[in-house]
């Protein structure tokens, strides 16, 4: 099990009430399992377990936003570890497994591949990772992604990145981006964004709700979405709570 060992932004939550809140809410039962742990199982000259609780932000935006663009520039200058979770699912048909045709299909058409198989995938990178703070790009999909994932990880996300874009200019991105993947096609570009609009934005509302959104402007150059990510990253600070 890890520790925590990012504190929040004050730009996330300004009041101490709010800070209590989310404190609560990321280390909950969890934290008291943990601490528990440390003091029955204790090692020569310490813990028996000194890893930490990862800090993970959610990426999130339509087809084509520039989700996985950022995620390398925020890689390159804050260090984090980018787990896309297409990318997951898109090795997983690579490596002809048991689910790999259900996958295959499934993103053909543009719908989303049930939370059990992607929340498995996340969980094994994460857990086979010395990380610790993750980028987790293009998931939750769904409210049906956010549950499980909150269910079998045991913690919510510390903030969530929001990539707002105008679906013209996604649509453009997409169809230009020329890597042979099987679903940059208009057929299915127009199918994702539906399924963005119906069942990613309650996802997206509901972090803004927490207070754990940001909302990021995706117009403009490369260079000029990544200044305004920036900030985000570079106001955490990183002490040790425990
Ligand atoms: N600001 C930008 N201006 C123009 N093109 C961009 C910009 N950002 C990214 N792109 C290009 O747009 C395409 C889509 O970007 P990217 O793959 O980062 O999007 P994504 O949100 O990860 O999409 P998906 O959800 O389909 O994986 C890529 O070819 C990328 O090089
Ligand atoms: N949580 C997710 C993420 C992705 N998918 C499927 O993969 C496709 C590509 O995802 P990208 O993030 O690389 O754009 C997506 O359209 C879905 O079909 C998913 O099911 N669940
Ligand atoms: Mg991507």
């Amino acid at each position: 099990m890890w520790r925590r060992v990012a504190s929040l932004s004050p730009l996330v939550s300004s009041s101490k009430s709010r800070l209590l809140n989310q404190v609560q809410v990321a280390y909950g039962f969890n934290a008291w399992q943990m601490f528990s742990t440390q003091v029955l199982n204790p090692v020569e000259g310490g813990v028996s377990d000194s890893r930490r609780t990862p800090f993970v932000t959610f990426v999130l935006g339509g087809p084509g936003s520039g989700k996985g663009t950022q995620c390398t520039r925020i890689v390159e200058t804050f260090g984090f570890t980018h787990l896309s979770a297409g990318d997951l699912l898109r090795r997983e048909i690579s490596s002809n497994s048991e689910n790999g045709s259900m996958i295959l299909s499934t993103i053909k058409e543009g719908k989303i591949v049930p939370s059990v198989v992607t929340v498995q995938l996340i969980q094994k990178a994460i857990e086979t990772s010395d990380s610790d703070k993750f980028l987790i790009d293009g998931f939750p999909r769904t409210e049906e992604n956010r549950i499980a994932y909150e269910r079998v990880i045991g913690a919510e996300p510390d903030i969530v990145l929001f990539f707002d874009c105008p679906e013209e200019e996604m649509v453009k991105r997409v169809l230009n981006r020329n890597q042979g993947r099987i679903d940059d096609n208009i057929d299915t570009v127009k199918e994702r964004l539906k399924v963005f609009a119906e069942l990613n934005l309650p996802v997206i509302k509901h972090y803004s709700k927490k207070g754990k959104l940001y909302k990021i402007d995706g117009t403009g150059s490369e260079d000029e979405i990544f200044e305004r990510v920036r900030p985000v990253f570079a106001a955490l600070r990183y002490p040790v709570l425990f």
